[in-house]
């Protein structure tokens, strides 16, 4: 099938492209990028007039609980919220049951995803068997089917020692090592920001240093190893700090951060206690929160993503301190950016190209998506003035926890192609 989208304004920082182009597809690439393109015979046209053109959105850190977790979300749910969302790629985290932690576990995931035929569903692999911690997982294996990063995300890697042992051995691969970090002897019984919000609403805390002695940590073993780095859902100044440090030093460090600890901060969590806002690692202080949109201004971070973590309703709806950790993400992420950065003007559409598009290919060894003739046909169709309400409804995802439910935002995905299929069609997700 042949597509010629007219009119859209293209942005691509990769090839400094920032116009209004006509850009034909025809079975998986871009065939013609130009001005006053004709469409060939049997190609569908497109009026993408006052709407934005980006290589294919991608969200490097979900996790869509398939295989074991199915009641909270499985590969097809999860790809059907990522599609409506605006991706083209995400990458899953291995904290399933049983674990990805082999090659076996990756083909699962990356042949579930196929069925489902939307995205593309990159396995992130355990580092270690079962994310215990304690022994090796078969890492070269799951490089063998496809695994495009490691990380036992849900759990720090306790031991340094075997967290060296894990860096050493992935620095063999031409793949990151995903930190999670979280030091249990600090964070343990913890569920909210250690500090003035823990103390109001009397509750075990969770410490920035829970998390920033771990990214130190991790930092010097990269140094050690020389093994890429990559920090998850970074939430403390301090921590973006410490990584601003390596990247100055020439170190393969790199990091991510979510739209909640962009947009929410400790003082939003009030006597309401919405479950929705208890996440790992926690919401920080409100001076973290800017700090962390400093960072997305100006390179420091590299990668916008969104944690997705489903949750079923019984297991929210119940008091704070047993409520599980976490919140959807996909289909919120884009509609944030745009109307809490791009239209504020904070950052330029170029920038958001970068953190959700064009990092997350680097970090996790994809090939790059460019907007010109011969690319992969993965891209996504923004429209900027349509305007969406969180509502339960809206989520295409099987789990509804959200931690921005009841807001109303501007801008959001309105086509997906992925290799040359049109996924989402005006904001309805295909099949
Ligand atoms: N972020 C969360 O609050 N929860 C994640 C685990 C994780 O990302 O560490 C989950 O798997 O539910
Ligand atoms: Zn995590
Ligand atoms: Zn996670």
């Amino acid at each position: 099938m042949a597509f010629l989208l007219k009119g859209a304004h293209a942005v691509d920082p990769q090839i400094g492209l920032d116009e209004v182009v006509d850009v034909l597809l025809d079975g998986k690439e871009i065939v013609e990028v130009g001005h006053g393109l004709e469409a060939p015979e049997g190609a569908e046209v497109i009026d993408a007039a006052g709407k934005y053109l980006v290589p294919g959105l991608v969200d490097m850190h979900v996790h869509f609980r398939d295989p074991g977790f199915e009641y909270k979300e499985t590969i097809e749910t999860g790809s059907r919220a990522a599609t409506h969302g605006g991706f083209t790629d995400v990458a899953t985290m291995p904290n399933t049951d049983p674990v990805t932690d082999t090659g076996t576990g990756v083909r699962y995931q990356i042949d579930r995803g196929r069925a489902a035929g939307l995205c593309h569903i990159r396995p992130i692999g355990a580092l270690t068997r079962g994310e215990k911690g304690e022994a090796l997982a078969e890492i070269g294996d799951m490089v063998l089917e496809g695994a495009c990063a490691f990380s036992d995300d849900g759990h720090g890697v306790q031991g340094a020692g075997m967290m060296r042992t894990c860096m050493g051995y992935v620095s063999q691969f031409d793949r990151v090592a995903i930190a999670h970090c979280e030091d249990e002897s600090l964070t343990a019984h913890g569920v909210i920001n250690e500090g003035k919000a823990s103390t109001r609403l009397g509750m075990f805390g969770w410490p920035a240093l829970g998390e920033e002695l771990e990214i130190y940590r991790d930092i010097e073993l990269c140094r050690l190893t020389g093994c890429p780095l990559h920090i998850a859902h970074i939430s403390t100044e301090k921590g973006l700090n410490l990584v601003r440090a390596a990247k100055a030093e020439g170190l393969p460090v790199t990091c991510e951060v979510t739209p909640h600890h962009l947009f929410l901060n400790e003082d939003d969590i009030d006597s309401t206690y919405n479950t929705n806002l208890k996440m790992n690692p926690p919401l920080r202080l409100k001076s973290d929160m800017l700090a962390l949109r400093k960072g997305i201004v100006d390179g420091s971070i590299d990668c916008l993503v969104t944690d997705h973590a489903p949750h079923a309703q019984h297991e929210k709806d119940c008091e704070w301190e047993i409520a599980f950790f976490g919140t959807i993400g996909l289909e919120t992420s884009l509609p944030l950016m745009l109307t809490n950065m791009v239209r504020t003007g904070e950052i330029g559409w170029n920038r958001l190209v970068e953190v959700m598009a064009v990092n997350p290919r680097r970090v996790l060894r994809l090939a790059d998506v460019k907007i010109e003739k011969g690319s992969k046909a993965d891209l996504t169709l923004i429209d900027p003035e349509k305007e969406i309400t969180v509502t339960e409804d809206y989520f295409e995802s099987k789990s509804k926890n959200s931690a921005f439910l009841g807001e109303t935002l501007m801008g959001v995905a309105s086509d997906v192609f992925v290799d040359g299929k049109r996924t989402l069609a005006n904001g309805v997700v295909a099949q």
